[in-house]
C-alpha cells in the first residue's frame, strides 16, 4: 500500500490567519456602512470561503447585499488581503515540527482548503509551508468544496492516495464531516475557528497543539 496520506485544512488548522480575515473584511465592508466586526466574531464569518463571509457579514447585520455590492466587496476583500500577505498570519505553534515529523516517517502531506487557490498558494508560500506539501486543493478546484466529501476525495487522488490510507486534520464541521463522508479518519483541532464545541464534531481524535500529532497517532487512526 502506498505511504499513509495526511490532509490538513489551512484557515484555523495550519495557520491561524484570523486577524487578518477580519482586517480584510472589515476593509471591505466598510464603504457599505456596515460596522466593522472583531475577532472573537470569526466563528459566525469563516469556513465556507470568502463570498460565503461576505453574505455572511451582511445576514449578520442584516443589510441586502445585491450583486454589485456583493462583487465590490470581494475584490476589496481578495486585492487588500493578498496586498498585505502573510500580515499577522503564522502557522499554529509546532505546525512546521509536525509537518517534518510526519514527511520523515514517510507520509505524504496535503492540504484540503476552502480558500481560493490565489489566496491559498501566496499565503502557504510566503510562510515558507508550500513546499511540505505534495498536493495544494482550494475552494475554487473543484465544482465542489468542504463540506462535500468530494473535495477530500479529490484531494486523496491527487495525491495518489486512498481514503482508508489518509487521515484529515481540520479545525470545522467542514472538514470533519467532508472527511467523515469520504470514508477518511479524523484529528479535530482545539484552536480553530470552529462554530459548535470541538468535541461534537466527531472526530477520532482531538488534539490542542500540534505536538500531540505524531507519526503513531495517524498510525493508530488508521488501524494498523
Ligand atoms: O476560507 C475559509 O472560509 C475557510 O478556509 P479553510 O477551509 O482553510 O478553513
Ligand atoms: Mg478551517
Amino acid at each position: 500500500m502506498s505511504s499513509p496520506l495526511v490532509i490538513f485544512d489551512l484557515d484555523g488548522t495550519l495557520v491561524d490567519t484570523a486577524p487578518d480575515l477580519i482586517e480584510s473584511l472589515n476593509h471591505a465592508i466598510a464603504p457599505e456602512g456596515l460596522a466593522p466586526f472583531d475577532i472573537g466574531q470569526l466563528h459566525q464569518l469563516v469556513g465556507k470561503g470568502v463570498k460565503v463571509m461576505i453574505r455572511r457579514a451582511f445576514a449578520l447585520r442584516e443589510t441586502e447585499l445585491d450583486d454589485q455590492t456583493f462583487e465590490a466587496c470581494f475584490e476589496r476583500f481578495t486585492t487588500h488581503y493578498r496586498a498585505g500577505m502573510p500580515g499577522k498570519s503564522r502557522p499554529y505553534p509546532g505546525t512546521e515540527a509536525a509537518l517534518e515529523r510526519l514527511k520523515a516517517a514517510g507520509f505524504t502531506l496535503a492540504v484540503c482548503t476552502n480558500k481560493r487557490m490565489p489566496l491559498t498558494m501566496p499565503l502557504l508560500q510566503s510562510l515558507g509551508l508550500a513546499d511540505h506539501f505534495d498536493v495544494i486543493t482550494g475552494g475554487d478546484s473543484f465544482e465542489f468544496r468542504k463540506p462535500d466529501p468530494r473535495h477530500v476525495l479529490g484531494t486523496i487522488e491527487q495525491a495518489g492516495g486512498k481514503p482508508e490510507n489518509a487521515v484529515m486534520v481540520g479545525d470545522s464541521s467542514n472538514d470533519i464531516d467532508a472527511a467523515s463522508g469520504a470514508g477518511v479518519a479524523t484529528v479535530a483541532v482545539t484552536f480553530g475557528y470552529a462554530d459548535r464545541p470541538v468535541e461534537t464534531l466527531g472526530a477520532g481524535r482531538t488534539i490542542s497543539h500540534f505536538d500531540e500529532l505524531t507519526a503513531a497517532l495517524i498510525t493508530e487512526l488508521l488501524g494498523r
